[in-house]
């Protein structure tokens, strides 16, 4: 369990897809958020003294949960400030990853950050989730996006048999997979790395469930 700025940078540092141009990335990422924070709300204040906990590695870590090989396209959505998307597209840059936003000054956030950062594998589709065409994905991240059945049946469309699904979903992971009724699938919550009382919903979604069954 990593429990402050040193340790995530630690274990943010050991891993395989950190790089110079990655670290550097990062904190041009945070130097302007820190910015960008004081005229719009894209993290709790709070948050900021710990951002490479909060927000960084709480977005890296879902890279464990996806083969490195298998993970292109990867969508992320309701981005907001970047997470996890933008932290994913450092690490990444051999893959293409999609930011979806709806609100208007987020969305020009993402385009300042994206080129500010200098990250040539991100595509923005500001709009609401809604109205952007489907198209197949192998990853699916949305933190603090919606509740499970309603992020399930706005985004099941972007699903195959292989798409991978990462859920950041706080302490209500357990709860929302548990009650999650109508669909068949195979996900199961993955502890966070970041929070003791946290857990991710990692899996693949099989389809509709037409037997009434709970879970
Ligand atoms: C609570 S924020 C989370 C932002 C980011 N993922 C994070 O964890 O820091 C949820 C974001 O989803 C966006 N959002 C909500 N509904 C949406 C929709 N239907 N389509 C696209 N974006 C949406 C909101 O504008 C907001 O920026």
């Amino acid at each position: 369990m990593l429990t402050d700025e040193q340790a995530a940078r630690t274990w943010l540092a050991a891993l395989p897809e950190w790089t110079p141009v990655a670290e550097g990335r990062l904190e041009r990422l945070i130097s302007a958020l820190n910015v960008e924070n004081q005229q719009q709300n894209l993290v709790a204040a709070a948050t900021l003294d710990r951002v490479w906990l909060r927000h960084v590695a709480d977005s890296a870590q879902l890279l464990s949960h996806v083969p490195r090989e298998t993970s292109n396209p990867w969508i992320d959505l309701g981005a907001g400030a970047g997470f996890p998307g933008l932290v994913i597209a450092i690490l990444r840059p051999d893959i293409s990853v999609h930011l979806v936003e709806s609100r208007g000054r987020r969305i020009a956030w993402l385009n300042t950050a994206v080129e500010h950062i200098g990250l040539a594998n991100v595509t923005i589709h500001g709009a609401r989730l809604e109205q952007v065409e489907t198209f197949p994905v192998r990853v699916i991240s949305a933190r603090a996006f919606a509740p499970l059945p309603r992020l399930i049946d706005l985004s099941a469309r972007f699903s195959t048999a292989d798409t991978v699904w990462l859920l950041p979903k706080g302490r209500s992971a357990a709860h929302e997979l548990q009650d999650l009724a109508g669909w068949k699938h195979l996900f199961h919550v993955e502890q966070s790395l970041t929070d003791p009382e946290a857990g991710v919903i990692v899996g693949t979604l099989i389809g509709p469930d037409r037997s009434g069954k709970k879970g």
